[in-house]
């Protein structure tokens, strides 16, 4: 005989497509009923025009489709209901009730995600690249990695990602992040019409941050890492103060007035007591017919790496992402590519030594 039981069992690997959980424990399975070996069931999407209703309907019949005495049933897709979707954003936000999320649930003390801040002294130095490049590696290598952009001055992950006019999913006030390359994304720009330049007082800025942590359903994910904005701001100061146990990552070039403020930035992260996970040389040199050029000079990440008690993480040489496209992600088999992958190890090693040791 067909039961209720088996019908919710069968539906439970059924995944909302956005927020990768199952539409049983998400509550969007509304009703069911059994007649015999006929069954009525009805799920609840969280917005009538849901772009990815096709999706659910067609995993749903499947899954019904294979429950064991089972012939015939009917389904029905309706839309949830303002109560529906106050349970559906508390299960995402893992049980706590919206009153209750002061402390969003990824900046709680026993939080397993860990934040790794990238930072430079100079702009243009390649830092967001070096962010977004490093993310693909990870995520390459099974990492459940996000990306905040927090380089308000100049929010260049979303064109490094290619990902054009996509902007996150909006349920009520949950926001989803973009995902590419198997990246969560959550940037400013999503929410700057037109990329009309953004004059940000100082609380600004802290604000924004803090909604992207309580705002923001990021799932279950390893590692954030934070673009920073160049120099050492307000910002900075506010992910000091905001996530205490962030780790911080510093790029610069091999210029001597590029490490020099670079230093600076270094300075601040072990007065504020963050650990700075080593220095990232981008731009080190072109290579052409086996043979290096140093075209910014050479040995200026080694020098900062000396004067921080650093490592020197890794050496990114020069060269074009993509010919073809607009975006910045180096493939997996380039250069730099592979240089971003041994970065990665380095860092997965040097992040989950911090989670044995407690830092
Ligand atoms: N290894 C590299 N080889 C060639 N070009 C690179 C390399 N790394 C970065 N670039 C290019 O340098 C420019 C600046 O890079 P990016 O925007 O990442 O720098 P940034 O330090 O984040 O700057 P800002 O702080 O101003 O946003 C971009 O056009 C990027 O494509």
């Amino acid at each position: 005989m067909v039961t209720k039981e088996a019908i919710l069992d069968a539906l439970r690997p059924v995944q909302d497509p956005e927020v990768h959980k199952s539409i049983v424990e998400l509550g969007m399975v509304r009703h069911v009923e059994i007649n015999g070996d006929h069954a009525e069931v009805e799920v609840v999407l969280t917005i009538s025009g849901c772009p990815l209703r096709n999706v659910i309907d067609q995993e749903v019949r499947e899954a019904l489709g294979k429950v064991e005495g089972l012939k015939t049933f009917d389904l029905k897709l309706g839309t949830m209901t303002d109560e529906e979707r106050a349970q559906f954003r508390s299960v995402l936000r893992g049980g706590q009730p919206e009153e209750a999320a002061v402390t969003p649930a990824l900046l709680a003390p026993d939080a397993k995600t860990q934040f790794v801040a990238v930072a430079s002294g100079k702009g243009g130095v390649g830092k967001s690249t070096v962010t977004a490049n490093l993310a693909v590696a990870m995520a390459r290598q099974g990492y459940r990695v996000g990306i905040i952009d927090a380089d308000i001055y100049g929010f260049s992950i979303p064109g490094i990602f290619g990902i054009g006019d996509k902007k996150p999913t909006v349920i009520d006030n949950l926001l989803l992040p973009v995902v590419a390359h198997d990246v969560k994304i959550m940037s400013m720009h999503f929410f700057v019409p037109d990329n009309r330049p953004v004059i940000w007082r100082g609380p600004m800025l802290g604000k924004m941050l803090r909604n992207f942590f309580a705002e923001v359903h990021w799932g279950d994910i390893d590692v954030i890492l934070l673009d920073m904005p160049p120099g050492t701001g307000d910002m900075a100061l506010d992910i000091h103060q905001l996530l205490p146990k962030s780790k911080e990552i510093i790029v610069t070039t091999p210029q001597q007035n590029a490490t020099e403020v670079a230093a600076r930035v270094g300075t601040m992260a072990i007065q504020t007591q963050h650990e700075i996970l080593g220095v990232v040389e981008n731009m080190s040199f072109f290579e052409a017919k086996g043979e290096k050029h140093f075209i910014f000079g050479k040995g200026g990440g080694e020098r900062l790496s000396l004067e921080l008690k650093t490592d020197l993480l890794a050496q990114i040489p020069l060269g074009v992402a993509n010919e073809e496209s607009v975006d910045g992600i180096y493939p997996a088999e380039s250069a730099q590519g592979q240089a971003y992958a041994h970065l990665a190890k380095t860092i997965g090693r040097k992040l989950e030594q911090a989670v044995t040791t407690g830092k």
